[in-house]
């Protein structure tokens, strides 16, 4: 595409997004609302000391760096085949967030508490903001698709961090997005053009995020729960920041792409912001916590 229709079409989808976020307004209005989009954190002052990765440590900028070479659309593929032919692991759901308390994440420039803390930090707060329980529930689980960490990935790069498309031009709105340089996919002619294996607007259904903790735990909860399909698009899209901050992609999204922006929107300053929240005391709040899993997952699931 010559550069001139390239900065139109990057104006429309600009435009695009703007009327994407009033749709969605209009969305939650006329479903009455399944939560209420505003959240405690709207008039937190510091907001902007979250998610500093230029300025962020060696482990965060290295993690990155390896994360985007290693990333291709040959892993990708790889990867998904793996997923479906795993030896599954079958456990409770408070099992699972005990499991994963052995992991630091290594993505991470604004935490270093264990993950049973930052899911804790994360329900409480949707909790203390009056939101529904398929919420809280949600947020109490978001991030248990790091237990891939421990069932055979490759390290943390195919596990952690934001995610974003692969088999088109990586986003400049990715952070760190130089570090791409080295993935063997931006000298494709294919997968390094503006829609590379995708056609206008196909919808996220049809496009390949890297994969991680999101898109695991989406597949292994959606045959194994009863949030909606708010939750389920919560969980699946919470990291993918260059669409649900940053307005990238408009392009390749669609209608049906609008009411998960809502939801993640929604979601958002939950995740990330009660990362400096008061800590929490596991065991005092494991037993409402038990309650609410009770009520939307069995006993044991197939992770
Ligand atoms: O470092 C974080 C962390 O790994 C989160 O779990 C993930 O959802 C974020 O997108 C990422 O930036
Ligand atoms: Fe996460
Ligand atoms: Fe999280």
């Amino acid at each position: 595409m010559p550069a001139l229709v390239f900065q139109e079409q990057e104006q429309r989808d600009g435009r695009a997004f703007d009327e994407i976020s009033d749709a969605v307004d209009q969305v939650n209005v006329q479903k009455g609302k399944l939560w209420d989009d505003s959240s405690d954190f709207d008039n937190a002052k510091d907001k902007a000391a979250f998610r500093q990765y230029e300025s962020a440590c060696d482990r965060v900028k290295n993690f990155y760096r390896e994360q985007h070479e290693k990333q291709t659309v040959e892993f990708n593929i790889a990867a998904r085949v793996a997923f479906k032919n795993r030896k599954r692991v079958r456990m409770s759901v408070w099992a699972a967030m005990e499991m994963l308390n052995t992991l630091v994440d290594e993505s991470d420039p604004d935490t270093e508490l264990s993950q049973i803390e930052h899911l804790l930090q994360t329900a409480e707060a949707i909790r203390r903001d009056g939101k529904p329980e398929w919420m809280q529930v949600t947020g109490l689980v978001h991030d248990l698709g790091k237990l891939l960490f421990l069932f055979g990935s490759e390290g943390q790069w195919d596990v952690v961090g934001d995610t974003f498309v692969v088999g088109c031009k990586f986003s400049d709105k990715i952070v760190l997005p130089h570090t791409f340089a080295g993935n063997p996919d931006a000298q494709d002619p294919v997968y390094s053009s503006e829609y590379g294996i995708y056609s206008p607007h196909c919808g996220l259904d049809d496009v390949m995020l890297s994969w991680g903790h999101d898109e695991y735990l989406y597949h292994v909860l959606k045959d194994q729960s009863s949030l909606p399909e708010e939750g389920l698009a919560m969980i699946r899209y919470h990291s993918f920041y260059p669409w649900h901050r940053e307005g990238a992609y408009a392009h390749l999204t669609n209608d049906k792409d609008r009411a998960a922006l809502a939801a993640v929107r929604a979601f958002n300053p939950y995740d990330l912001y009660s990362k400096s929240d008061a800590p929490v005391i596991a065991e005092e709040l494991r037993p409402y916590y038990e309650g609410l899993i009770a009520k939307f997952f069995p006993p044991e699931i197939d992770f």
